[in-house]
């Protein structure tokens, strides 16, 4: 047996035992495919996760950045609060569609507010409208654009900020300095950034992803 395949098999093995059938959940993974969505959302697994730390951070102001079909959106919402809300920021219109349609479904419409655009400008823009900070972030769009969505991210913090960023291992692939794979070099910015950034304390989760062998930078805003 092969290093990813014992690592699926364990990740189905807590799947199963600890993340129940979701009928909402499925029927938006059922709305992504049939409008033929690319399956890049984040793993049932890591959909618990997210929630699970948006709960541990009592995070009542979450900030994704790519939405997709809003399948990690619903994941992070259903942490927060009465009165808690969630900016999801999707480039593909056609995405924000079903995402919307999808979290309107899950009947979080109330708490998600979907932006089309390019997430930069929409950041740009938020700042502009003087959006107050986050309590946690999920940076989860292009990735080499990832260094300067932690640069925003940090802009939209507090200390306490919990920031995180998923598709960071990329099959062991993060390792390889000489990738010429825009994606992996930026998520080894991310990594340079993480590490000379006094403001954050991060490390990295290895975990199972939509596309294998992955996992997520977790960090902590000082
Ligand atoms: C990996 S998918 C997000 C998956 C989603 N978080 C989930 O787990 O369900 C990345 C998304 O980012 C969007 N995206 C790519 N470039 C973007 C940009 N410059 N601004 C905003 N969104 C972008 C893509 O259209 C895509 O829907």
């Amino acid at each position: 047996m092969n290093q990813t395949s014992t690592w699926e098999k364990v990740d189905q093995y807590i799947t199963e035992r600890l993340v129940p059938y979701d009928a909402v959940l499925e029927n938006v993974l059922l709305a992504n495919q049939q409008a033929k969505l690319p399956a890049y959302d984040v793993t049932p697994n890591q959909g618990k996760l997210l929630n699970l730390l948006a709960q541990l951070q009592g995070a009542k102001r979450i900030l994704e950045i790519g939405t997709l079909g809003g399948y990690s959106t619903i994941w992070l919402a259903r942490a927060l609060p009465s009165g808690g809300q969630l900016v999801t920021l999707e480039l593909d219109p056609v995405h924000a569609r079903v995402a919307t349609a999808n979290i309107s479904l899950a009947q979080l419409s109330d708490r998600v507010e979907v932006r089309v655009g390019d997430a930069l400008d929409q950041l740009a823009q938020m700042d502009d409208e003087g959006v107050e900070p986050f309590d946690l972030i999920f940076i989860d769009a292009d990735k080499p654009n990832n260094p300067n969505y932690l640069k925003w991210a940090l802009h939209f913090s507090h200390p306490g900020t919990v920031i995180i960023g998923d598709n960071v291992i990329r099959e062991g692939e993060v390792i390889n300095e000489n990738s010429q794979d825009p994606r992996v070099q930026g998520v080894r910015q991310f990594y340079d950034l993480l590490a000379e950034e006094p403001k954050i304390d991060a490390t990295a989760i290895q975990t199972v992803g939509s596309k294998g062998y992955d996992g997520f930078v977790l960090g902590i805003v000082k």
